[in-house]
């Protein structure tokens, strides 16, 4: 019996995993994948064109760079929806608004006209009776002083020339976020209790609870379309 038999979830699950920049995201993305062989969708960093212009001017492009994590986000969501599932996706589409064109609003690097146009795309697009939310969402987190080590480690060279108050500002954000998030299941796991990295048995009670989570949630879901 393969794990995804074992732990009971169903072949055509989706399930996206959030957290902040440098908890862990594609690092789990790719355990659990090989785990359930299941298909993966990553966020493209090296392909993107403007990652590296935004962190040098956040002002000028942080607009550009929305729309286009918008756009690729959506092509994922169809590619998704096209296979019938069996997915794990780096870093749901809900973060971008939540998180970080909400941050960038707020903070002054995003105009509000651009901010309207972004959020009014983005609702057009995703909040949709015909968008299909995930079956889980998986939150990752950890201490401050911990993620800040893996973005150091990682060494993106525009991740290291940006000022440790983004980070800061950012970790303060994700944690309200996701405790009002109620868009689909979450399942919050602290990078402390695993390591998926260094021991590959630790992916185990991970999947046990993936897949309590994900049967709870389409019993739930089927009993509410039943009545
Ligand atoms: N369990 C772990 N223990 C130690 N380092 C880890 C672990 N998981 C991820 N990392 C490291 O942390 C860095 C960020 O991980 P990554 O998966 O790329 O994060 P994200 O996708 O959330 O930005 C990488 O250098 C990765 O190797
Ligand atoms: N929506 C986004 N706006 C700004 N920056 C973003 C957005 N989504 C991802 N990013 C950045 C953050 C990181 O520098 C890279 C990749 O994110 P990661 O959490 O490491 O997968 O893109």
């Amino acid at each position: 019996m393969n794990a995804r038999e074992r732990y009971g979830i169903p072949h055509d699950s989706v399930i996206t995993i959030a957290g902040t920049v440098g908890v862990g995201k594609s690092t789990m993305t790719n355990a659990l994948a090989d785990a359930l062989k299941f298909r993966t969708s990553f966020e493209k960093v090296d392909t993107n064109p403007y990652l590296d212009k935004f962190y040098q001017d956040f002002e000028r492009w942080s607009f550009h760079l929305q729309i286009y994590f918008l756009a690729e986000r959506f092509k994922e969501q169809k590619k998704i929806f096209e296979y019938g599932g069996g997915f794990i996706q780096d870093r749901s589409i809900y973060e971008d608004t939540g998180i970080f064109a909400r941050m960038h609003y707020e903070k002054g690097t995003m105009s509000e006209t651009d901010y309207e146009t972004y959020r009014n795309l983005f609702d057009a697009m995703v909040m949709t009776p015909y968008f299909p939310h995930p079956d889980l969402l998986i939150y990752l987190e950890g201490s401050f002083d911990d993620i800040l080590s893996r973005i150091k480690e990682r060494g993106r060279p525009m991740e290291q020339e940006t000022p440790i108050e983004y980070w800061e500002e950012m970790f303060k954000r994700y944690d309200n976020w996701i405790d009002n998030f109620n868009s689909c299941p979450v399942l919050r796991l602290n990078i402390a209790d695993y390591d998926v990295l260094n021991d590959k048995t630790s992916i185990e009670p991970v999947l046990e609870k993936v897949g309590h989570f994900i049967q709870q949630s389409r019993k739930w879901r089927s009993s509410h379309l039943l009545t």
